[in-house]
């Protein structure tokens, strides 16, 4: 379903990739495990188009990644990143505008839906009301997740989703993305996500 093909980058005398190859398959679920600094969030923004390879191959349901494609990329892939919007607007109204793009505009969304999915996140019902500049690194995290969950891409590219959350929350996140059907890559340094062979591993 995706494929990196002989992927070359490097940042001045940096090389963050050489020669890097890795398939996905439709429905895995693949754990990137990497020392820090060695491009695991830089695989996504490459995946997503917003950062350029020196040399390579990108592929997605047999799409090679070019500025005619990019779109389709985008469109297909729902990404939760490490930086996070700090918009000041409430929570809801950063969902809103999201969901007002010409691309998300077919999925219908309700504060009923939002809330149903960030009570079992053990978020509190009040997080709608609240300023995004002023949430936790973890309520964050969860609102990501949230709106990455409500987007239903095929594709879920999830980077450091629970480092700021308590075990019994990771648990639940963890769960709960681990039963989606979906094809979903996790950049973590968690072990939590290491729970027996259906969690496949990518180790560089
Ligand atoms: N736009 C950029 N310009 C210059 N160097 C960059 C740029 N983006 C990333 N890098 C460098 O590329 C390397 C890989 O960064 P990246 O954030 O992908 O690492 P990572 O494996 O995700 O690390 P961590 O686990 O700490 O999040 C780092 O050395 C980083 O400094």
């Amino acid at each position: 379903m995706i494929q990196f093909k002989d992927i070359n980058l490097s940042f001045h005398n940096n090389i963050v990739f050489k020669n890097f190859n890795l398939k996905v398959k439709k429905g895995e679920k693949l754990l990137l495990k990497a020392h820090s600094g060695k491009g695991k969030s830089t695989l996504f923004k490459v995946l997503l188009g917003f950062q350029r390879i020196d040399n390579g191959e990108i592929f997605f349901n047999n799409k090679i990644l070019n500025k005619y494609n990019l779109s389709y990329f985008r469109r297909n892939i729902g990404y939760v990143s490490q930086d996070v919007d700090l918009r000041n607007k409430n929570v809801w109204d950063l969902i809103v505008d999201i969901f007002s793009y010409r691309h998300n505009r077919h999925i219908k969304i309700t504060k009923d839906k939002v809330l149903n999915i960030a009570t079992y996140f053990n978020l509190f019902t009040d997080i709608l009301d609240k300023e995004v500049s002023q949430l936790s690194g973890g309520e964050r995290q969860r609102i990501g997740l949230i709106i990455c969950i409500l987007l239903d891409r095929q594709v879920w590219l999830l980077d450091e989703i629970i480092s700021g959350l308590d075990k019994e929350t990771k648990e639940i996140v963890v769960d709960y993305v681990l039963k989606q059907d979906k094809t979903i890559l996790i950049i973590s340094h968690d072990k939590i996500w290491m729970r027996d062979d259906f969690v496949r591993i990518k180790e560089w």
